[in-house]
């Protein structure tokens, strides 16, 4: 399906949407609650990525397809591995047997584990036997994927002597690896983390009930602010569920989008995007996003509609996501007369005048894609390509986008 916006006007009353909890942290909670089944979640990711996470939790099959889903594929291979008495085939879509897995697989086997890749080495699918991963020990490479760290630290406490994991090289995206320690924290694990050493100590047996509430997802705040950022002056949106301090790296947003002229407010548990200045043409958007490269689209598209100049770094990881995110950057956006240069890790655009209107969006399967642009129809009218992509996290984009105006 692919969805025409026209040249679009928010709304003038108050503007409020309700995003569920992040998936990330219901990834990992999901994952914690089949270790520790005294773990109440709230406020779950409706996302496709956490739907197919929990199908996984609880499957009996002996394939096991997680489709898009980064999180599933990384975590669940580690868990699939300490599951006793059972063989799985683990595998997902085309794009997930182009995403490697080598480091993972190889920090599992150094453990014990006994994994098989099925058609390709270091690429799903895999084949795992589970058993009881004897050592305790092991160091792998940190600057490709946090992922394969959070796998790693979510079975940890459940392994006889727990884990002592040696991070190799710079760390990438490291508030998710901080997440997923907070997270074990929570319900009762010990950690620490030190120079580059993560220790997990074992948590053999229960931990106390508890319900935990998952704050909103940060990522997808991201589409709000850029929609902010788009808007003229006064124009306000709130958001529920989120917090000042957040476990969520994405939460970065607040701060960065100072830039754009979005001031963002928390009262309670909602935060008000309000945008309160005019943006200079002389601006740069200058931001490393090693530690938040999941907005990185989404800002390289409000510089794009507000005509700022903008330079990304610390994106390497960009290339090994949904699709080489940096090319299909650069690639819808000379569609719509942008002048953008990508490298492996870095994205610059140049200041532009004008926005070609009436353009098609190609969205090679990442729901960020699709959801980055659609902003622009603020500015300009725009067709989104396949825009049931979204569902991969956010399931009632489109919706939400429609009630605070957007006309399709
Ligand atoms: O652990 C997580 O929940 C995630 C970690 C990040 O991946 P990388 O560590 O591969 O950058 C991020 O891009 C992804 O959307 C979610
Ligand atoms: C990169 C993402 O997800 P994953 O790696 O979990 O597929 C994402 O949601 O932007």
């Amino acid at each position: 399906m692919d969805i025409h916006l026209k040249k679009s006007e928010l709304k003038k009353e108050p503007l409020a949407v309700q995003i569920t909890g992040s998936k990330s942290e219901t990834n990992r909670l999901l994952l914690l609650q089949a270790l520790y089944p005294e773990l109440h979640i709230e406020n779950q990711s409706n996302s496709d990525d956490s739907s197919v996470m929990l199908s996984a939790l609880t499957s009996k099959d002996a394939v096991i397809d997680i489709h898009h889903a980064g999180t599933a594929m990384r975590f669940l291979t580690a868990y699939f591995s300490t599951l006793k008495e059972r063989t799985v085939t683990l595998t997902g879509s085309q794009r997930m047997t182009e995403r490697p897995i080598a480091i993972l697989v190889n920090a599992l086997t150094d453990l014990g584990a006994d994994i098989e890749y099925i058609t390709e080495n270091g690429f799903p699918p895999l084949r795992i036997t589970g058993k009881t991963l004897p050592n305790h020990k092991v160091a792998l490479q940190a600057n490709v994927s946090s992922q394969y760290i959070s796998a790693l630290l979510l079975i940890a406490p459940t392994l006889k002597n727990g884990l002592e994991l040696t991070l190799k090289g710079t760390i990438t995206s490291v508030p998710y690896i901080k997440m997923t320690l907070h997270l074990l924290e929570q319900i009762g694990v010990k950690t620490q983390f030190e120079n580059q050493i993560i220790t997990v100590y074992p948590h053999l047996g229960t931990v106390k009930k508890q319900t935990i509430v998952v704050e909103s997802d940060w990522s997808s705040a991201s589409y709000f602010y850029s929609i902010v950022a788009l808007s003229e002056i006064g124009t306000r949106i709130t958001l529920n569920s989120y917090k000042k301090t957040s476990l969520q790296g994405d939460s970065v947003l607040a701060q960065l989008y100072d830039q754009f002229g979005v001031t963002s407010e928390f009262k309670d548990h909602t935060l008000n995007l309000t945008k309160t200045r005019a943006v200079q043409k002389d601006t740069v958007i200058a931001f490393n996003l090693v530690n938040a490269p999941d907005i990185a689209q989404t800002i390289a598209i409000t510089a794009l509609g507000l005509g700022l100049q903008c330079d990304l770094s610390g994106l390497h990881t960009l290339k090994i996501k949904e699709t080489d995110r940096l090319e299909a950057l650069k690639v819808e956006i000379e569609k719509l007369g942008g002048k953008i240069d990508v490298t492996d890790s870095r994205l610059h655009l140049s200041k532009n005048e004008k926005l070609t209107g009436g353009i098609s969006i190609a969205t090679y399967n990442d729901h960020r894609m699709a959801m980055a642009f659609a902003p622009l129809a603020l500015k300009i009218s725009i067709l989104i390509e396949d825009a049931s992509v979204v569902s991969k996290s956010y399931p009632t984009f489109w919706d939400d986008l429609k009630r605070i105006g957007f006309s399709f």
